[in-house]
């Protein structure tokens, strides 16, 4: 357990925004904002890793991007993918230090729900293993479900990061119950001798509401940082999430 609340800052929505310009325009050299600056943004602002995650449909971050980021930003880098055959020879070709494997559907909006660990295991064995033969470390981002926790310490992952999106997306009424769910993966995961991460939807206002879950390592957390930073700048948003993070009982 490090003596603090890690933070992952996820920088595919600065993609987003580029590609909103820039996506027939791939080779401009114009094309801004730049995911690679804001990766070296985000470490000025104390930032422990950076996330990013290339997608089938390509909709923010770029291969390249995933090239530049690893080449020419000093932190560790957490690439979140898809189970497929393609992101897996990416991932071999990028070699960041951690993987974590997410579901995908080209039709969401953003990421829904965790990976079905326990209904695909086979798959995501194999491609843990192909992706740990490497010494990459591979996260398993799954729904608050012991099942589920269960599932990814089968199939070989290192570490679950828990999705809090049913958390964050929940009414007051609910959000309580969101919590115990996170807590009582939280507890599975420590068992099982896995680090248990978390993310999706965290911001500067709910994150308070997670620190009863017990065992976190590391948050990841893009979209509020990158809001955040449309007013005040990347590093001093992620200086005032690792801030607020700070309080969180060890
Ligand atoms: C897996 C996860 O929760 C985030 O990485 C999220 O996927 C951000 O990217 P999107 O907003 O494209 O889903
Ligand atoms: N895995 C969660 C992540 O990387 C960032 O999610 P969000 O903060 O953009 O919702």
């Amino acid at each position: 357990m490090p003596v603090s609340l890690l933070l992952g800052v996820n920088v595919d929505h600065v993609a987003t925004l580029r590609q909103a310009r820039y996506a027939l325009l791939p080779d401009s050299p114009n094309a801004e904002p730049s995911p690679l600056t804001a990766a070296l943004d985000a470490a000025k602002g104390g930032a422990d890793s950076i996330t990013i995650h290339v997608r089938g449909d390509r909709r923010h971050m770029q291969d390249r991007d995933a090239f530049e980021i690893r080449e020419r930003c000093g932190l560790p880098l957490n690439l979140e993918m898809g189970v497929t055959e393609e992101m897996l020879a990416l991932a071999l070709k990028v070699r960041p230090d951690f993987v974590c494997l997410v579901p995908e559907t080209r039709e969401e909006v953003t990421t829904e729900g965790g990976l079905d660990v326990a209904g695909r295991l086979d798959e995501v064995k194999r491609c843990v293993a192909a992706l740990r033969e490497t010494g990459i470390k591979v996260s398993l981002f799954i729904d608050p479900d012991a099942a589920q926790v269960e599932a990814s310490a089968e199939a070989g992952g290192q570490m679950v990061e828990l999705h809090t999106g049913c958390f964050a997306n929940a009414s007051t009424a609910d959000r309580s119950m969101e919590v115990e769910r996170l807590v009582d993966a939280a507890r599975a995961g420590a068992g099982m001798d896995l680090q248990v991460n978390a993310g999706h939807g965290i911001n500067y206002d709910n994150l308070p509401e997670l620190f009863p879950v017990p065992y976190l390592t590391e948050l990841n957390i893009g979209h509020s940082v990158v809001a955040r930073a449309m007013r005040v700048g990347l590093p001093t948003a992620v200086r005032e999430m690792k801030t607020a993070m700070g309080a969180y009982p060890q």
